[in-house]
């Protein structure tokens, strides 16, 4: 970035919905997740006034999913809250994109200062041509933060293995279908079973089940609690002082769940909603 104290926005456009973070130079000041965004709505952006403006026009109240606010002094004002202490630019602040979903970023090409994050900006080694730039600025994320080597577990749409070795170069990593995923293909690509909603069920679920809803909420839970346990044991057998960090939509369920199964492997973990952004700082600074 080009001043210290500059006000700036990350966008990481996931299969699911969009994550953002206000940054003030190197400080996250929030966080939040909105759906994704019309883009009648960000051919509008470039005519916004104000940060605040900018703010409401990307998050309307009623649509912001999740909102983190990591500065110290809470802002009153609507949301996600601005930083009340630098002024608000009169032009749109920096745009930095990564974005798993090409024709989403496409549309956000009309933003007047967007600039999109690929794979080569990752000082990442050793990654292969299509690995996806959420998995590689998550591990750099981690990896920068916390060292290496890193694992990092995404619960999102996908879920998602992805490792980096003390030099920094990538080992490799796994691809599965999320949480969310798995119960919407059952629903969807079966005639009897039906679409089981995930809210409805916070503790572990009898393992061995007496109803169809049961079975599947068994069969899901189960098998991925066990697939996360054994890339775990794995990768704590590769490496002596490696580290494991989750992130995504679905760890906090799978934490609670992870908890109650395997206590042991569960305090290993290091639980980042905001790897993503992390990795993205580390690639802004690194300009300066
Ligand atoms: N309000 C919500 N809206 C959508 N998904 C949610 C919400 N809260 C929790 N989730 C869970 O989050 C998961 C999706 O995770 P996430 O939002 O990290 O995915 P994503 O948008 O694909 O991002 P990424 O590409 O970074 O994984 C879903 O399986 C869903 O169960
Ligand atoms: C696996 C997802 C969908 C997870 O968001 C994304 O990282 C992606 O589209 N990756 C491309 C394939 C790969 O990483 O090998
Ligand atoms: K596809």
């Amino acid at each position: 970035m080009r001043e210290m104290g500059e006000i700036w926005l990350a966008l990481e456009i996931g299969n699911s919905r969009l994550h953002w973070a206000l940054f003030i130079g190197e400080t996250l000041y929030s966080a939040w997740d909105t759906d994704h965004i019309a883009e009648s709505v960000i051919q509008q952006l470039a005519k916004c006034q104000t940060l605040d403006h900018l703010l409401l026009a990307i998050s309307p109240p009623h649509q912001k999913i999740r909102e983190e606010n990591t500065s110290s002094s809470p802002s009153s004002s609507s949301s996600p809250s601005s930083p009340s202490s630098p002024s608000s630019p009169s032009s749109p602040p920096p745009l930095l994109v990564a974005s798993v979903v090409p024709s989403q970023t496409a549309i956000w090409q009309t933003y007047p200062n967007i600039r999109v994050i690929t794979l080569d900006q990752v000082s990442l080694k050793g990654v292969y041509p299509t690995l996806g730039i959420d998995r590689a600025l998550a591990l750099w994320g981690a990896g920068k933060m916390w060292g290496f080597p890193m694992l990092v577990i995404d619960a999102g749409t996908a879920l998602t293995f992805t490792a980096a070795d003390a030099n920094q170069c990538l080992v490799g990593g796994a691809i599965l279908p999320g949480l969310g995923l798995q119960f919407a293909t059952l629903g969807q690509q079966t005639e009897q079973l039906p679409l089981v909603e995930m809210q409805n069920f916070p503790s572990l679920p009898p393992r061995f089940a007496l109803n169809t809803t049961g079975a599947i909420q068994s069969g899901v839970i189960y098998t991925i609690l066990a697939g996360i346990k054994d890339f775990i044991e794995a990768w704590l057998q590769l490496f002596p002082n490696r580290k494991i960090a989750i992130k995504g939509g679905d760890r906090t369920l799978l934490l609670n769940y992870l908890q109650a199964l395997y206590p042991e492997i569960t305090v290993r973990l290091i639980v980042e909603p905001n790897l993503i952004f992390w990795g993205m700082r580390e690639i802004v600074m690194g300009d300066e």
